[in-house]
């Protein structure tokens, strides 16, 4: 689902690559944390899963495509099949909770139909059933992040990623959003997650992939933050 192949990614105006030489293979389905201390490319890993940036060599493929080859007409095709949640939630605070998440689907031309049948749904699978009305800012950080899922995952992406979606959350409310990300890994969908969270990474047992200055220095599965 996703493969990046000798990957090397450098920022303009810097001398040491943000990702150097990097070879992943993410299959379908798979839960993946991506872990590894504070610059050490996790976010310009999604960022390029994302073609945000571009591989200076190598690379990348996204659901059997070569993205750096992707022509830019195609580049929202390709973001449609990926959902996508921050730790800082991203919400737009003027609209309410359906709102939020009924826009994901107005933005690529669902009928109004599907959008009033659809976001009820969602709503419930991640518990905020009866909260549609609500503000962002009428709804605690772990419901905010309820509705940031919802939003990510309404258009049913083939591939979630998530930065840090726990980095503002105390431990029992990223225990529910752990809960939710593995059901809706569940239904098939390739999670990537990056983060600090090493209780979280320990309790949930998957794939872990560690990046030390732009380098895999682990890929475990079923494995635990750091050794
Ligand atoms: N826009 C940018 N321009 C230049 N350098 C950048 C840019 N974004 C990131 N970098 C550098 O690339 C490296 C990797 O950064 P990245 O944000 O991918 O790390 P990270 O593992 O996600 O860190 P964190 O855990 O703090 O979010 C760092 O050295 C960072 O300083």
């Amino acid at each position: 689902m996703i493969r990046f192949d000798a990957v090397t990614m450098s920022y303009p105006r810097t001398n040491r690559p943000a990702l150097g030489a990097v070879d992943v293979e993410i299959g379908k389905g798979e839960f993946v944390f991506l872990v590894g201390p504070s610059g050490s490319g996790k976010s310009t890993f999604l960022r390029l899963v994302l073609k945000e940036e571009r591989a200076t060599a190598g690379a990348v493929y996204v659901a059997g495509r070569d993205v750096s080859r992707l022509p830019a007409w195609k580049v929202p095709a390709l973001r449609r099949q990926i959902g996508v949640v921050f730790q800082d939630f991203r919400l737009l605070p003027g609209k309410t909770v359906s709102q939020n998440v009924a826009f994901a689907l107005e933005v690529i031309g669902k009928p109004r139909s599907v959008v009033r049948a659809v976001v009820p749904e969602v709503l419930e699978l991640v518990g905020l059933q009866g909260k549609g009305d609500r503000m962002p800012d009428e709804l605690s950080g772990g419901e905010q992040q309820r509705v940031a899922i919802a939003r990510a995952f309404v258009n049913r992406p083939t591939i979630l990623l998530a930065d840090e979606p726990t980095g503002n959350l105390d431990p029992s409310t990223s225990v529910g959003i752990m809960r939710l990300l593995d059901r809706i890994n569940r239904t098939g969908t390739t999670v990537v997650m990056a983060t600090h969270d090493n209780d979280i990474v320990d309790q949930m047992r998957k794939r872990v992939v560690e990046l030390d200055e732009g380098q895999v220095v682990r890929d475990q599965s079923r494995g635990v933050y750091g050794y």
